[in-house]
């Protein structure tokens, strides 16, 4: 999963993502936890696996992950290409969420691009500019659709007229997301990639010590379905360059939430409507996974390994809290709630599952 981090100049985003990537590699257990100077691969931790692993001696956990994409500040005009901002834009129209990141702390010695601090104004800004960059892609493409879709071809006509309604809303200024993709061109929104139509998790960057979000933007994010994070990026950042024990303390000092970077990463992972399914055997590795909602054993064998889902044969399933309750898997046997299920099973948040399959 791909999380494109966006936001006014000097907002926090570099803070957050320095944050993101110490915590990431301290925790992630990949090697290549920076992949490119821009890209962190960020752990999602769960502590229900961890108490699974415990449980069960696990070898190792190895976390499922989330790459943040750092892009530069968005300028009035950037998707007109002015600081660069429509080649940044591009970068992102291939992520799966959106973390925009809003200044409310008051450090007078940190420069504000428009001379004073008011989330609201930005958040605003910033919108507007993935609102352009999203009519400009529109409008281009809606003249190649129109040309195919005159050579007789359905699905490029249905293409065409979904984006016609799209470009008419976004000259409103009203974003993609929520415009129904039509049952006779099903790849209209992913031909697009529109910015607009990625769920988005807002980050309020707030002053050292508060984690307190500003209600216009709790107001505006609970009214197009976002979440929202507060926490100072700058203290994060820093707390990231200490190690655990000092970390610990210096929040209990500042009176400061634990986990500011869980929460981001948790928080993007709840945008999507993930579940979350673990692998893990006595002595072995512990593994956490996501899932869309609503998919079965045989979509979570898929995720695993492609083979394992080819040669799908059944699969045992069990609730990671039945599993700490029955004391492991050989109790949960002899109490019969480790379960043999078939391809269709849908799963649920927190299985542990072990795929039988044949090679
Ligand atoms: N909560 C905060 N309180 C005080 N200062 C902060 C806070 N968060 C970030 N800063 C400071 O603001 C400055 C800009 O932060 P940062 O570089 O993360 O912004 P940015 O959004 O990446 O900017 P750019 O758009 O230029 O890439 C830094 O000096 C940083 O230490
Ligand atoms: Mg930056």
């Amino acid at each position: 999963m791909k999380v494109g981090i966006v936001g006014m100049p000097n907002a926090g985003k570099s803070s957050l993502f320095n944050a993101l990537t110490k915590a990431g590699a301290e925790a992630a257990n990949y090697p290549f936890t920076t992949i490119e100077p821009n890209v962190a691969i960020v752990p999602v931790r769960d502590e229900r696996l961890e108490r699974v692993a415990a449980l069960l001696h696990a070898s190792e956990i190895v976390w499922d992950t989330i790459a943040f994409h750092d892009i530069a500040g968005l300028v009035k005009g950037a998707s007109e290409g002015e600081g660069l901002g429509n080649k940044f834009l591009a970068n992102i129209r291939e992520t799966d969420a959106i973390v925009h990141v809003v200044r409310a702390h008051t450090d007078e010695s940190i420069l504000h691009s428009e001379g004073s601090v008011d989330p609201a104004r930005d958040v605003d800004t910033i919108e507007t500019e993935l609102v352009y960059a999203d009519l400009e892609q529109a409008e281009r493409r809606v003249e190649r659709v129109a040309k195919q879709a005159k050579s007789g071809d359905k699905e490029a006509a249905a293409e065409e007229a979904w984006l016609r309604t799209v470009v008419a809303a976004l000259q409103e200024g009203r974003p993609v997301r929520g415009i129904p993709v039509p049952d006779a061109a099903p790849n209209a929104l992913r031909n697009l990639s529109p910015l607009t139509a990625k769920p988005v998790l807002f980050v309020v960057n707030v002053d050292e010590g508060s984690d307190e979000i500003p209600a216009v933007i709790a107001e505006h994010a609970a009214r197009q379905g976002a979440g929202v994070v507060a926490l100072s990026t700058r203290l994060e950042a820093e707390l990231a360059e200490l190690d655990e024990e000092d970390a610990a303390a210096m929040r209990a000092d500042l009176g400061v939430s634990e986990s500011g970077l869980d929460r981001v990463s948790q928080g993007a992972f709840a945008l999507l409507e993930l579940n979350s399914f673990f692998t893990a055997g006595e002595g072995t590795i512990a593994q956490s996974w996501h899932l869309r909602n609503g998919l079965t054993a045989w979509h979570a064998a898929g995720q695993i390994h492609t083979d394992i889902q080819k040669g799908f044969v059944r699969a045992e399933v069990i609730a990671w809290d039945a599993l700490l309750d029955a004391g492991g898997f050989a109790g949960a046997r002899e109490r019969g709630t480790l379960r043999l299920e078939g391809r269709d099973y849908v799963m649920r948040d927190g299985d542990v599952i072990n795929v039988k399959f044949t090679p």
